[in-house]
């Protein structure tokens, strides 16, 4: 590689620039240029139908500005123009656009394209880089500023022949961001003295980055430096229309709009020349996430991704911001334990406050489901937010711990992610499945009345089978679960300490299963053992002999 080959973009002299004071107070006019630049991108561009059906789409979301196409230069173009005009397909509040050169027949075909429609924005361009000047069009400054007054001229002409079409005229100097902006700003005053607009009547001057080549922020000078020095700024809508060449078009929109833009192009999910145009589905969340109306509609971001890849051929991205199938998705165990705190304590009326979720998924139509996935580099919290939130079982802190345990070592062993179903049946195998040995058959537990006598303890009585004979076994103790423990220890020797001890209830009514879950101290070994039965004044019962079982087992298996 040689650098040398390659020259630094010159920047703009603005001690004085505004635009980093200024911050973006509401959506620009948006113009959807899908159908146009879009297609034109595209290994097969799209056909009637696919054009119909994103057509569809961006009127669905609200876009007010449509850049549909280049008539004069295609067929397909030209008869989806015709559709839209002879089916009645344009909604009251839709304006069309369509884009030509500054060619005489290429804008008489535009507007024999256009004849019924109710209003169009009529879009003219040629190229105005030194680059362009010099080496395609081989002309000098004057000539293209000849081009582009005869173009506009033209435009207004034909315009004229039609005046039962209310017209809106859109000029860009193409290549704006790689021309001297002195120079774009003549040609553009060259148009503007043509087409007189007024503050009723104004006209689009729409500034492209056709290729970006420098930092946003230099964009951002352009663009100040236009709006400051362009003749009838009030009768001006100043667009902008950038290009991902260096992967910074959503920053060089938004800066431009600090500086005074009012209009940006752009298309869904950024389909476009090279690297593709402005995204206008990130430019539009990146204004919801800041609590600004992005005033499109983003709230079925299915549909959206959906649709654009059945039209491009082209599929999203899984990180694609704010749409992609994965960026509302943490695998890794902080962020999951982050996630999961900070959503249990989110109330619906205050601000969303959410670590490492910019916005709350559901907004755009995702589930908390997938929010949190479980791979092996997750820990406790994202082990127990899906067993909470998929299978309502709350684990305490303890278990959390126990669970992920397991879970981290089958996903290391199987080297895949788990899902809710496979860390449910992960529980139950590790710590409902019985083991062989005790079962308890049944209990009768005798509350003696401390009121009368502090010292007096209850009683426990239990049927329990071993070897296929049932025996009772009995003890005293504070409490059920203390008189077990004493029953055990009488009838088989081993001391047993609960370290700890929470249930929860399966299910929300009455005949809900309790789970009992336990870490127990069993001779000096640490043995976990849960149970579940309907009466929950058993199940702890049962996981006391559960994990005597599992004690017992152990310590054959050793032995
Ligand atoms: C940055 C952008 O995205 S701009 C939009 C680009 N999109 C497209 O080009 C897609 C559709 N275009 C086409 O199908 C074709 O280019 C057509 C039908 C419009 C024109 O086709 P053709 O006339 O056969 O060829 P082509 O586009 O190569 O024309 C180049 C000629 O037009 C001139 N020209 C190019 N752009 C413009 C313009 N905006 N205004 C005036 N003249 C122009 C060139 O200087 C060149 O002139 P020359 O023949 O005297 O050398
Ligand atoms: C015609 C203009 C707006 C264009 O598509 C570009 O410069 O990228």
């Amino acid at each position: 590689m040689n650098h040398q080959k390659y020259r630094r973009f010159p920047t703009i002299n603005r001690p004085h620039r505004q635009w980093p004071n200024n911050q973006i107070e509401k959506a620009p006019l948006w113009c959807a240029v899908d159908l146009r630049d879009g297609n034109q991108a595209l290994m097969e561009p799209m056909n009637l139908g696919q054009k119909q059906i994103l057509w569809q789409l961006l009127v669905d979301m609200g876009f007010k500005h449509i850049e549909v196409g280049f008539p004069s230069a295609s067929q397909p173009d030209y008869d989806f123009v015709r559709w839209l005009i002879e089916e009645n397909q344009i909604p009251s509040d839709v304006t069309i656009q369509v884009l030509t050169q500054a060619r005489d027949h290429l804008i008489e075909r535009t507007y024999e394209s256009l004849k019924g429609a109710p209003r169009a924005i009529v879009h003219v361009y040629n190229s105005t880089s030194p680059v362009q000047r010099e080496k395609v069009f081989n002309l000098d400054k004057q000539g293209i500023i000849d081009i582009a007054i005869a173009g506009a001229k033209k435009v207004a002409n034909e315009a004229l022949k039609h005046p039962e079409t209310d017209w809106q005229f859109q000029y860009s100097p193409e290549s704006f961001s790689s021309t001297e902006v002195e120079f774009a700003i003549n040609v553009c005053n060259a148009v503007i003295n043509v087409w007189q607009p007024t503050p009723n009547k104004p006209v689009i001057i729409n500034l492209p980055a056709t290729v970006e080549c420098a930092t946003p922020n230099v964009f951002a000078d352009q663009i100040e430096t236009f709006c400051e020095h362009v003749n009838q700024r009030e009768s001006i809508i100043v667009s902008v229309h950038t290009h991902n060449d260096r992967g910074c078009a959503v920053a060089a929109a938004e800066l431009a709009v600090m500086a005074g833009a009012d209009r940006v192009e752009g298309t869904l999910m950024g389909n476009g020349e090279r690297t593709g145009n402005m995204d206008l589905v990130t430019m539009a969340m990146n204004l919801y996430s800041q609590g600004i109306d992005p005033e499109v509609d983003l709230t079925d971001a299915h549909r959206i991704t959906q649709t654009v890849e059945q039209c491009t051929a082209i599929p999203t991205h899984a990180r694609h911001p704010w749409v992609g199938d994965l960026v509302y998705t943490a695998f890794s165990g902080s962020h999951q334990d982050a996630i999961r705190k900070c959503l249990n304590q989110q109330a619906d009326d205050e601000y969303w406050d959410v670590a490492y979720l910019p916005i709350d998924p559901k907004d755009i139509g995702r589930d908390y489901q997938s929010v949190i996935r479980v791979n092996s580099q997750s820990g406790k919290g994202g082990v127990a937010y899906i067993l909470e939130s998929q299978y309502g079982i709350r684990l305490p802190r303890w278990m959390q711990i126990e669970l992920s345990q397991a879970v981290q070592k089958h996903c290391e062993e199987n080297n895949k992610e788990v899902n809710g179903e496979n860390i449910h049946s992960i529980f139950n195998q590790h710590f409902l499945a019985e083991t062989a040995g005790v079962q308890l058959r049944s209990v009768k537990f005798e509350h003696s009345d401390h009121s009368n006598n502090a010292n007096q303890q209850d009683a426990i009585y239990c049927t329990v089978k071993h070897d296929n004979i049932d025996t009772i076994i009995q003890g005293l103790g504070n409490g059920s679960i203390d008189a077990f423990c004493h029953a055990v220890k009488t009838e088989w020797g081993h001391t047993i300490d609960v370290q700890y001890y929470d249930m929860v209830t399966l299910g929300e009514h009455s005949d809900a299963s309790a789970l009992a879950m336990m870490q127990l101290n069993i001779d000096g070994q640490k043995v976990v053992a849960c149970a579940t039965d309907t009466d929950s004044s058993h199940a702890p019962l049962k996981a006391i002999i559960q994990g005597l079982n599992r004690f017992n087992l152990r310590n054959q298996q050793a032995a």
